[in-house]
């Protein structure tokens, strides 16, 4: 049977306000809230400074150096999404530059996340549309083969489902279930809320083997603590 190509225009979203809540708990802390589930690989990388966004992922599958399906894309978009592109085989050409970007900012997404390449970055960064890439590169695609969008996809070895909650920052990009979103926002404040108290002992000079009670575990270890590296060892 040969590969169905499709574009699906109805996809479920979560609820904005969870999106906005996961979104303000940042990357870290809402992977860790979550069980440390769904973050991308270590090679899809902010490309900019202090970009942090979350919304509701449009998936496109594109083969490599062919942008045709984040065309087709951008009509299906609506304000609050992320737009999520996989490659059928690794590439890092720019099939994405300032052109799209004026795209789908002009249907509200806000912004692009890609197992690929994109280009144009000066411009992306002054315009300040936010993008996570497997790399910055300025070769060109042509638009010529077929594809599909909002189907499940990998990036960087994490599965993205159409409409799962997309949550970006300079620590990288993490996807979360719609079904989960509720329960790891809460659990993500409670974090946060955990850490103030935390942040506030260290700043006064709290140590972290006193606050976490470490010492009985660094003892069982073996770990021994002498004054000075023993005659011999120096
Ligand atoms: O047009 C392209 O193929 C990609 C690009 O540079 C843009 O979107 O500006
Ligand atoms: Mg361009």
């Amino acid at each position: 049977m040969p590969a169905r190509h499709l574009v699906v225009r109805e996809i479920d979203r979560a609820e904005a306000a969870v999106i906005d809540r996961l979104g303000a708990a940042g990357v870290a802390t809402a992977h860790e809230a979550a069980g440390r589930i769904g973050l991308l690989g270590p090679h899809v990388l902010p490309r900019q400074q202090g970009a942090a966004i979350a919304g509701s992922a449009v998936t496109v599958l594109c083969q490599p150096g062919d942008n045709l399906m984040i065309h087709a894309a951008v009509e299906v978009c609506r304000p609050g999404d992320v737009l999520v592109v996989a490659t059928t085989s690794e590439s890092v050409t720019g099939m994405f530059g300032d052109l799209l970007a004026t795209s789908l900012a002009a249907r509200g997404v806000r912004g692009l996340v890609t197992d690929s390449g994109v280009r144009d970055i000066a411009v992306l960064r002054e315009a300040g549309f936010p993008v996570w890439a497997r790399g910055v590169h300025a070769q060109g695609t042509v638009k010529a083969s077929a594809g599909s969008v909002n189907v499940p996809v990998v990036v960087d070895g994490c599965p993205v489902r159409p409409g799962d909650i997309v949550v970006a920052d300079d620590d990288g990009v993490l996807v979360l279930p719609i079904e989960r979103g509720a329960e790891v926002a809460d659990a993500a404040e409670a974090r946060i809320a955990g850490e103030e108290a935390k942040r506030a002992q260290f700043a006064g000079g709290a140590l972290g083997v006193e606050l976490y009670g470490l010492r009985p575990l660094l003892e069982r270890l073996g770990v021994e603590y002498v004054d000075r590296l023993p005659e011999g060892e120096r």
